[in-house]
This record gives C-alpha cells, sequence and structure tokens, in this order.
C-alpha cells in the first residue's frame, strides 16, 4: 500500500516532535536549576511518591495524587516562566510587571494549597488511626 505521507515526511515530523520534547525538558531542567522552590517541590513529590507507596493508594487515589502533583509544578514553572519575560519585559519598577509576577505566584499558591487539601484527603485516611 502506497503510505499517504509524501517521501521523507513522517521522519521530519518525528525529528521535530523528538526535538519540542527536548526543548520542553531541557526547559524543565533549567526550571529545576535556578528555582530553589521547584527542588522543593522535587522533594515533596519524592515524598508524596513514597508516602502512596507506604500506603498502598487505590488507583483513584494515585489519581488525584499525580493531578494535584502536575498541577503544582505546572503552575510553578508557568511562574518561572511568567518571572523571566516579566524581567526581560521591565528590568525597572513597573506596577504593571509587579502585577503579572504577583498573579503568577498567586497560581502557585492557589495550586499548592489545593495540592495539600488533596494530601489531606487522600492521605489522612490512611495515616490517622
Ligand atoms: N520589575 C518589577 N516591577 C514591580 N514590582 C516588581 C518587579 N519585580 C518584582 N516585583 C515585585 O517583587 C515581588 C518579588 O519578585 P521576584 O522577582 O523577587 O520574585 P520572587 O517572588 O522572589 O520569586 P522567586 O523567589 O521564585 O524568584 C513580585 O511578586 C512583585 O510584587
Amino acid at each position: 500500500m502506497r503510505s499517504p505521507w509524501p517521501r521523507g515526511l513522517p521522519a521530519k515530523v518525528l525529528r521535530r516532535r523528538a526535538a519540542s520534547f527536548g526543548h520542553a525538558f531541557r526547559g524543565v531542567g533549567a526550571a529545576l536549576r535556578s528555582e530553589l522552590h521547584l527542588r522543593f517541590h522535587a522533594l515533596a513529590t519524592a515524598a508524596a511518591l513514597g508516602l502512596g507507596w507506604y500506603c498502598r493508594l487505590a488507583r483513584l487515589e494515585w489519581a488525584l495524587v499525580a493531578l494535584a502533583v502536575a498541577g503544582v509544578w505546572t503552575a510553578e514553572l508557568v511562574n518561572t516562566a511568567v518571572e523571566a519575560l516579566t524581567d526581560l519585559a521591565s528590568p525597572s519598577y513597573h506596577p504593571l510587571a509587579g502585577r503579572a509576577k504577583d498573579v503568577a505566584a498567586g497560581a502557585v499558591l492557589l495550586a499548592a494549597l489545593g495540592a495539600l487539601v488533596v494530601g489531606g484527603l487522600v492521605f489522612g485516611p490512611h495515616l490517622l488511626p
């Protein structure tokens, strides 16, 4: 059967996809190196995974923990990107630059509070007598 793709296109598309994944992982690595908060999240994630394994969480509980962890990481990475862009666009003081950073930090705070609630509701019944 003839390929529906012009010759060589799938390889090119795959190479581009692979490069995009590479850029994304490089972004996570760069943020991990520059942001102390992210290293703390990495530790907290490892602790949550270990505790989940210890508590033998059910599949749905793992799903909730995974969503909570991913939410915090996503918010922190977007916050890091907003901080970098704000510093680039407005190295000197500007109220809008401050608002952008404060709002981005607010997203991290909300994600972290949500993760705390999920953690309490999921792990609480396993750990409390
Ligand atoms: N260019 C600016 N103009 C106005 N206010 C700013 C500016 N840069 C920072 N701020 C204010 O200072 C706060 C702290 O900014 P900063 O860049 O130090 O981030 P941070 O909260 O310390 O984050 P991190 O510790 O992850 O770098 C901001 O939330 C904002 O209120």
